[in-house]
C-alpha cells in the first residue's frame, strides 16, 4: 500500500498524547495523519493493546513504577487507560488511588515527570480568574487540596497533587464523568513541611504555609473565580487540615463539598447500616469508642447521628452513644484544655473526673459495640485492644479507618485472628482477602471512593445549586441498599468494588432525588421521570470508554469525514470507524 501524503487536509501538528501514533489507528486514518509508516504495522485490537498494559505493568516491581507506568498511559491514551482501568478496578484502584497514592504524593516531587491539573500560588492571588483561563477544557467538576493533610502522611505542600489526580481517575472510572470535564487543583499556599521546604526538588513555594485568614482570603476570591469561570461547576474539598470553616463558609453559596467530612461520613453509614443490621444489636443498644477526633472522626459521626435519629433516638440519645479519644484522651468538657469548636458536641461530661488517657481503660469503662479508628495512627488497635472488643461482643463493629495501610489502626489479619474471626470489619485502604475456620474472609472497603462519584455525578447531573447533607445522606443510604443478594448472604457490609459503576448509578439517583426533595436543582425536567427512567438518563450520560474512538480525537474524525465528502464524524467512512469503537 503507497504510503499516503495528507490530501485536502490542513497542517496539522502530531503529538504523542493525543492517540496520533495509537496502535489501533487504521491504515486510513494513519495516512489521513501523516503517521503511516511511523508505528510499527499492525492494527490492534482493545484486547492486544491491554494484554500489553498488563504485561508492563506486571514487569514494574514495585506499586511506585506501577503508579508511573498508569500515569504515562493515562497521558498517552486516555481511554485506553480507562478501559484497563475498568475492567481491572480492584486490581488497579490500589495503585492510582489509596494506598500508593499516599507513596506517590511523598515522593512526587522526586517522580514528576509531566504536567496534570493546575496549581495556583498565593502569590496568584488578585489574579486567579485570568489563570483559570488557561485551563483548555470546560470543567464540570475540581478536587480542591493544599496539600495540608495528605491521608494520614501530614502537610505535603504541592506533593499532594496526587490526591485531586486520583480521586478524579477514580471520578471517571467509577461514575463516567468525562476525563476532560475534571480539574485537578492543588493551593500552593506555602508548606509547614520543612524537609521538602528545604528540599531542592520540592516544586511549590519554599515559604511556611499562609495563615487560616490568609487562606480563607484566598479561598473566597478562588470560588468566586471558578463559578464565573465554569457556572455549574461541583467543587471537592479535599485533605484540608481544617475544613471545617470551608463547609460552613461555603456550603450556601457554592456547588460544593468536604469529601473527608461529608463523603467518609457517608461512605461509613453506608456500611455502618450493614453492620448494625449483621451485628444482631438493637440500635439503641450500641455504643462507640472513636479513636481521633479530627475532621474525618467527627464528620462520619455526626452523619452516624443522623442515622440512629433516623431509627427513633432523639438526638441527645444519639450524641451520647459516642465517645471520642484524640491525642490528649478522652474528649471530655472538663479536661482542661481547650477543646476545638467541632469536638465540643461530642465532649462527655459524665465521666465524673476521670480522664482515661488509654484505649484499653476506656474500653472496659464504656463496654462499646463499635470501634473507630480514624486517628492516623498506624497499628493502635493491638492485640489486647481488638481481644477486648471479642470479649465484650458476638459481632464486634472494628473500622480502623485511617490511610494509606500503614497508617491503618489494624489490619484485616489482625482484626480476624483476635476477634476468632467474629468482627465486622471495614478498613480505609484495602486488606487481601484471608480463610478462616475453612471459609473464606473478604473485608470491606470503607473508603469514600463508594460515594464521592455519585455525590459528585448527581450533583452535576441535577444541576443542583448546592450539594445538601440530605443529598449527603441519600449517598449513604442508597450505597447501603447498593449490595446484590450474593453480597448479603455472604454478610459484605459494602458492594463488590468490581459493581463500582452500577453501585454509582444508585448513589447517584439517590442523590438527585434529595436534591429534587430540596429545590436544589436546576434540571428540573428530571423531576418528572421515574427511577428506572431516571438510571437510564444517568447511564446515558457517563463517559464509556469502549464508545470513544481510540485518541484520534474529534479534529481528526472531522477532517477525514470532510475529506470523503461526509458530513460529522467519521463513523463508517471506509470502516476506518466500524471497528474503531470496538477495538
Ligand atoms: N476511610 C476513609 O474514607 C477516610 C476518609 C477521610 C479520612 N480518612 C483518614 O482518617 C485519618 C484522619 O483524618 P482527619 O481528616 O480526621 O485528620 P485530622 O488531623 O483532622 O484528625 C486526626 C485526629 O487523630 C487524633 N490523634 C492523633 N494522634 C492520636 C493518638 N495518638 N491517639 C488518639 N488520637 C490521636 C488527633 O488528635 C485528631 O483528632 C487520616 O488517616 C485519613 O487518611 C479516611
Ligand atoms: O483518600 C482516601 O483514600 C480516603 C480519604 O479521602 C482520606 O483522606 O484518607
Ligand atoms: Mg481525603
Amino acid at each position: 500500500m503507497p504510503a499516503a501524503t495528507r490530501p485536502n487536509l490542513p497542517p496539522r501538528q502530531l503529538s504523542t498524547t493525543s492517540g496520533d501514533y495509537c496502535s489501533s489507528n487504521t491504515p486510513e486514518i494513519r495516512k489521513y495523519l501523516g503517521t503511516y509508516g511511523l508505528t510499527p504495522p499492525a492494527v490492534e485490537s482493545f484486547e492486544v493493546q491491554s494484554q500489553r498494559c498488563l504485561r508492563l505493568l506486571a514487569m514494574k516491581t514495585t506499586p511506585i513504577e506501577k503508579f508511573q507506568y498508569l500515569v504515562h498511559l493515562k497521558a498517552t491514551n486516555v481511554h485506553l487507560f480507562y478501559r484497563v482501568l475498568g475492567e481491572n478496578i480492584k486490581e488497579l484502584t490500589p495503585l492510582i488511588y489509596t494506598p500508593t497514592v499516599g507513596e506517590a504524593c511523598v515522593r512526587w516531587h522526586e517522580i514528576w515527570t509531566q504536567p496534570e491539573g493546575m496549581y495556583l500560588s498565593w502569590s496568584d492571588r488578585g489574579h486567579l480568574r485570568q489563570i483559570l483561563d488557561n485551563w483548555p477544557h470546560d470543567v464540570d467538576i475540581t478536587v480542591l487540596t493544599d496539600g495540608s493533610r495528605i491521608l494520614g502522611l501530614g502537610d505535603l505542600g504541592v506533593n499532594g497533587m496526587g490526591i485531586p489526580v486520583g480521586k478524579l481517575a477514580l471520578y471517571t472510572a467509577c461514575a463516567g464523568i468525562r476525563p476532560d470535564g475534571t480539574l485537578p487543583l492543588c493551593l500552593d499556599l506555602g508548606t509547614s513541611n520543612k524537609a521538602l521546604r528545604e528540599d531542592p526538588l520540592y516544586m511549590g513555594s519554599r515559604t511556611p504555609k499562609v495563615t487560616a485568614e490568609q487562606e480563607k482570603e484566598f479561598l473566597d476570591e478562588l470560588m468566586a473565580a471558578l463559578t464565573d469561570k465554569w457556572p455549574s461547576i461541583v467543587i471537592q474539598f479535599e485533605d484540608f487540615k481544617n475544613p471545617f470553616p470551608a463547609i460552613e463558609r461555603y456550603q450556601n453559596n457554592y456547588t460544593m463539598f468536604n469529601d473527608d467530612v461529608q463523603g467518609t461520613g457517608a461512605v461509613i453509614v453506608g456500611g455502618f447500616i450493614n453492620a448494625i443490621k449483621a451485628s444482631g444489636v438493637p440500635v439503641k443498644d450500641h455504643k462507640a469508642i472513636f479513636l481521633g477526633a479530627g475532621s474525618a472522626g467527627v464528620g462520619v459521626a455526626k452523619q452516624i447521628v443522623e442515622f440512629f435519629k433516623k431509627e427513633g433516638l432523639t438526638e441527645e440519645e444519639a450524641r451520647r452513644k459516642f465517645w471520642f479519644v484524640d491525642s490528649n484522651g478522652l474528649v471530655t468538657q472538663d479536661r482542661g484544655d481547650k477543646l476545638a469548636e467541632h469536638k465540643v458536641y461530642f465532649a462527655r461530661d459524665d465521666n465524673n473526673g476521670r480522664q482515661y488517657q488509654s484505649l484499653g481503660r476506656l474500653i472496659d469503662y464504656v463496654q462499646p459495640t463499635i470501634l473507630m479508628g480514624l486517628s492516623t495512627i498506624g497499628g493502635a488497635f493491638t492485640k489486647d485492644i481488638l481481644q477486648k472488643m471479642a470479649k465484650l461482643n458476638d459481632r464486634p463493629i472494628v473500622f480502623p479507618l485511617s490511610n494509606p495501610s500503614s497508617k491503618s489502626e489494624c489490619t484485616f489479619e489482625e482484626a480476624v485472628i483476635n476477634t476468632e474471626g467474629r468482627c465486622l470489619f471495614a478498613s480505609g485502604s484495602p486488606f487481601p482477602a484471608m480463610e478462616w475456620d475453612g471459609k473464606l474472609l473478604t473485608p470491606g472497603q470503607g473508603n469514600n471512593m463508594y460515594v464521592f462519584p455519585g455525590i459528585g455525578l448527581g450533583a452535576i447531573i441535577s444541576k443542583a445549586v448546592s450539594v445538601t447533607q440530605d443529598m449527603i445522606y441519600a449517598s449513604a443510604e442508597s450505597l447501603s441498599t447498593s449490595l446484590n443478594k450474593q453480597e448479603v448472604a455472604d454478610g459484605w457490609l459494602y458492594p463488590d468494588i468490581r459493581r463500582i459503576r452500577e453501585v454509582s448509578v444508585v448513589v447517584t439517583r439517590g442523590v438527585i432525588r434529595a436534591a429534587q426533595k430540596n429545590g436544589v436543582d436546576r434540571a428540573i425536567e428530571l423531576r418528572e421521570l421515574s427511577d428506572a427512567q431516571l438510571d437510564s438518563y444517568i447511564k446515558e450520560r457517563m463517559y464509556d470508554p469502549y464508545n470513544e474512538r481510540e485518541n484520534i480525537g474529534d479534529e481528526v474524525n472531522q477532517l477525514i469525514a470532510t475529506a470523503s465528502g461526509m458530513n460529522g464524524h467519521a463513523n463508517g467512512v471506509n470502516g476506518i470507524s466500524a471497528g474503531v469503537a470496538h477495538l
